[in-house]
């Protein structure tokens, strides 16, 4: 069975990408392009079962809510996302309005970063030291990125859970904040360079022994895979999921 797919922010560098891998896949229809100044509703969603969202931080838990109670699944890969954004989906999920509507939101599809996180958050309650750097294009609008939050904050948890305290740091001054953002502890550091697309180093560090776990993507190529099996999965899914592991059997 075919499944038909809207793709909101379709003219982004992301959406377009996403466009064209629909297009190409077996099984699924691109049905609607829709950017800037398009309303979510029936008239412009062109029979859509499926949406994907590659918008921009500050506009993307609007156009989920839209699009739920237009009646759509939702794939999600635009950052920016909160543990009360997310809160806020779950509850607009169990509303009798919305049933057998899901979402999924990942801040990353690409297999080398979900399993680079993955790895990050085991290792993470073995090392006293764990840092984040994550390295990105210039024309990215967040810092630091989805993907370094996700990162960070699992990691933090599995060193709460193995009873470990702070990294050891014994800066005292930092006019500059060259410390980097410091996320549930962890000190996540952003770069942004011409010629880079999307990548991150997580740092783990012992007495005399280091661990540096990287993902890169060259190319955004690299997303579409677990953007495809999202959109063929979401719909078999219930209420909200988080991250594309959800969907593979890591
Ligand atoms: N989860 C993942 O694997 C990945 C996630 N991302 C995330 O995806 C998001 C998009 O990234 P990227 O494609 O590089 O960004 P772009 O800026 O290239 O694309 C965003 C697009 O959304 C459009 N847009 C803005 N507001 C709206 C709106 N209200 N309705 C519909 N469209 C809108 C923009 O239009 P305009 O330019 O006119 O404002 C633009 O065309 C970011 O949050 C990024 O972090 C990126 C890569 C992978
Ligand atoms: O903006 C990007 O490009 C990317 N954004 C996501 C993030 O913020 O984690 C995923 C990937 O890093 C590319």
């Amino acid at each position: 069975m075919t499944i038909r797919v809207a793709v909101v922010g379709a003219a982004g560098r992301m959406g377009s990408t996403v466009c064209q891998a629909v297009e190409d896949a077996e099984g699924l229809e691109l049905v609607a392009r829709l950017d800037v100044g398009d309303a979510l509703d029936a008239e412009h969603l062109g029979g859509a079962q499926v949406a994907v969202d590659f918008t921009v931080p500050d506009v993307t838990e609007a156009n989920v809510h839209a699009l739920i109670d237009a009646g759509l699944d939702v794939v999600v890969g635009t950052t920016g996302w909160t543990s009360e954004s997310y809160d806020r989906i779950r509850e607009h999920l169990e509303r009798p309005e919305a049933s057998g509507r899901s979402v999924l939101i990942a801040p990353n599809f690409a297999l080398s970063a979900v399993l680079a996180m993955g790895f990050a958050a085991k290792a993470a309650r073995y090392f006293e030291s764990a840092e984040v750097i994550e390295l990105h294009h210039p024309g990215k609008v967040d810092a630091p990125s989805g993907t370094a939050v996700a990162t960070a904050t699992a990691m933090a948890a599995a060193r709460e859970q193995a009873g470990l305290g702070p990294s050891p740091d014994a800066t005292e001054q930092d006019p500059h904040g060259a410390r980097g953002a410091v996320i549930e502890g962890i000190h996540v550091h952003a770069v942004r360079l011409r010629g880079l697309t999307a990548h991150e180093e997580i740092v783990l560090g012992n007495p005399g022994e280091q661990l540096t776990i990287r993902t890169d993507s060259f190319d955004r190529a690299s997303f579409m895979p677990g953007v495809v099996l999202a959109v063929r999965e979401v719909g078999s899914r219930q209420g909200l999921t988080i991250g594309l592991e959800a969907l593979l059997d890591l």
